[in-house]
C-alpha cells in the first residue's frame, strides 16, 4: 500500500490507539494523550497490544496537529477540549471518534466541532468496531460522514486500510445519531439480560429500540436508510449482543445489581438523558430511551422500568 499523509490522533484511549494501531500501516501517525511519553508503546486502555514504530507518541498537542486530525475523546469531553484547543484546531480537518450526544448542548460531535472550530471542516467516524479487534489487524468495516461529499471521499481513502474498510455518507445526523443512540439501547439489553429477562426480551429490545432510534434521527433529519447502515443497526447488533461492549456490560451490573467501574467509559449515560430531553423536545414518545435515562439516574429499578414498559397500551407494530 503506497504511503498515506499523516495522521494526528488526539486522545490515546482504547480507540485512539486501536486506530493509531491501523492507521500505521499506511502511514505515520502520532498521537497523542494528556500522560503519554514520548516512545511510550504500551497504552493502559489498550491492553496487550503495542503500537508500532511508526506512531510517534507526544504529551504535546501541537506535534499532533496533521492535516488530518482525529478526536478520540468520549463525547462528553470534545466540547471542553474544543474550546480549550480552538485556535490550535480550527481550520483542519477534524474526525470526531466519539459516540454520544453532548448533554449540555444536544448536539452530536460534528456540530459540537463546528460550534467550537467554525473554519474546520468537521466529520464523524462511527460504526461497529472494537478496538481490540481493530488493534489486532481484525477486518472491520466503519462509516466516515461528512457534508462535504468531496471531502468525505478524501477522508475515506485516507483512513482506509487492506483490512480497515471505511464506507461514507453525507448524512452526518444520521451516521452519529445512529452511534450514540445504540449505546443506549445496549445499555437496555444488558440490563434485561442481567436481569435474568431472557434472550427473547433483548430480541425485543433491540427491534424496538431500533425504531426509538430511526424516530428520533429521522425526527432530527436524519435519512432513514442511514439508520439500517453499518453506523445504526451494524453497530446496535454489536454493542447489544457482545460483552466486549462497555455499555452492554454496564448494563448488565444495572440488570444484575452489581456495581460497575465508574472509570470505565459508558458513553450510554449520559446519551440517556440527552436522548430523553430531545425526546421530550420534538414531542416523541422513546418508552425504552426513557427507561435507561430513569435507571440510570435512580429514578426507576428494574422491575419498575419493566413494569411501564408492559404496561404500555397496545399498538400497531
Ligand atoms: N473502545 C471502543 O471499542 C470504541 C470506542 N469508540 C468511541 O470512542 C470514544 C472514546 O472511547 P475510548 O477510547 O474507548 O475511551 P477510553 O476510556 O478508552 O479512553 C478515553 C481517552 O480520552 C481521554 N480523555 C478523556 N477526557 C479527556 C479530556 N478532557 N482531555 C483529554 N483527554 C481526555 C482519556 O484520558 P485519560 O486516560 O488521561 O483519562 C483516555 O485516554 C467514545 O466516544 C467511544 O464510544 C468508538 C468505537 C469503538
Ligand atoms: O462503539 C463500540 C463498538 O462499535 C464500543 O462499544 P462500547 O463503548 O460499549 O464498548
Amino acid at each position: 500500500m503506497t504511503s498515506g499523509a499523516p495522521i494526528g490522533i488526539l486522545g490515546a484511549g482504547a480507540f485512539g490507539g486501536a486506530l493509531a494501531v491501523a492507521l500505521a500501516a499506511r502511514g505515520p501517525v502520532t498521537l497523542w494523550g494528556r500522560d503519554l511519553r514520548p516512545g511510550q508503546r504500551a497504552l493502559p486502555r489498550l491492553r496487550d497490544v503495542d503500537l508500532p514504530p511508526a506512531v510517534t507518541t507526544t504529551d504535546r498537542i501541537e506535534d499532533a496537529l496533521d492535516a488530518i486530525v482525529l478526536l478520540a475523546l468520549p463525547a462528553q469531553a470534545l466540547s471542553g477540549f474544543l474550546s480549550q484547543h480552538a485556535a490550535l484546531l480550527d481550520g483542519r480537518a477534524l474526525v470526531a471518534c466519539a459516540k454520544g450526544i453532548d448533554l449540555n448542548s444536544g448536539l452530536g460531535p460534528v456540530e459540537v466541532i463546528a460550534a467550537a472550530c467554525p473554519n474546520a471542516t468537521p466529520a464523524v467516524l462511527t460504526g461497529p468496531s472494537f478496538a481490540h479487534d481493530i488493534a489486532r489487524g481484525l477486518p472491520t468495516a466503519l462509516t466516515l460522514a461528512c457534508a462535504d461529499e468531496a471531502q468525505a471521499i478524501a477522508l475515506q481513502a485516507a483512513l482506509s486500510t487492506p483490512v480497515l474498510r471505511v464506507y461514507r455518507t453525507t448524512d452526518v445526523i444520521g451516521a452519529e445519531l445512529g452511534g450514540a443512540l445504540k449505546n443506549v439501547i445496549a445499555i437496555a439489553a444488558g440490563a434485561a439480560i442481567g436481569a435474568g429477562f431472557g434472550d427473547s426480551a433483548r430480541a425485543a429490545i433491540i427491534t424496538r429500540g431500533f425504531a426509538e432510534m430511526t424516530r428520533l434521527a429521522v425526527s432530527r433529519g436524519a435519512r432513514a436508510d442511514t439508520l439500517t447502515g453499518l453506523s445504526g443497526l451494524g453497530d446496535l447488533v454489536l454493542t447489544c449482543t457482545s460483552e466486549g461492549s462497555r455499555n452492554f456490560r454496564f448494563g448488565l451490573a444495572l440488570g444484575a445489581g452489581e456495581p460497575f467501574d465508574p472509570a470505565i467509559t459508558v458513553e450510554g449515560v449520559a446519551t440517556a438523558s440527552a436522548a430523553a430531553a430531545l425526546a421530550r423536545a420534538e414531542g416523541l414518545d422513546l418508552p425504552i430511551t426513557a427507561a435507561v435515562s430513569d435507571l440510570c439516574q435512580g429514578r426507576a429499578t428494574i422491575q419498575t422500568a419493566l413494569a411501564a414498559l408492559l404496561a404500555r397500551p397496545l399498538k400497531e407494530e
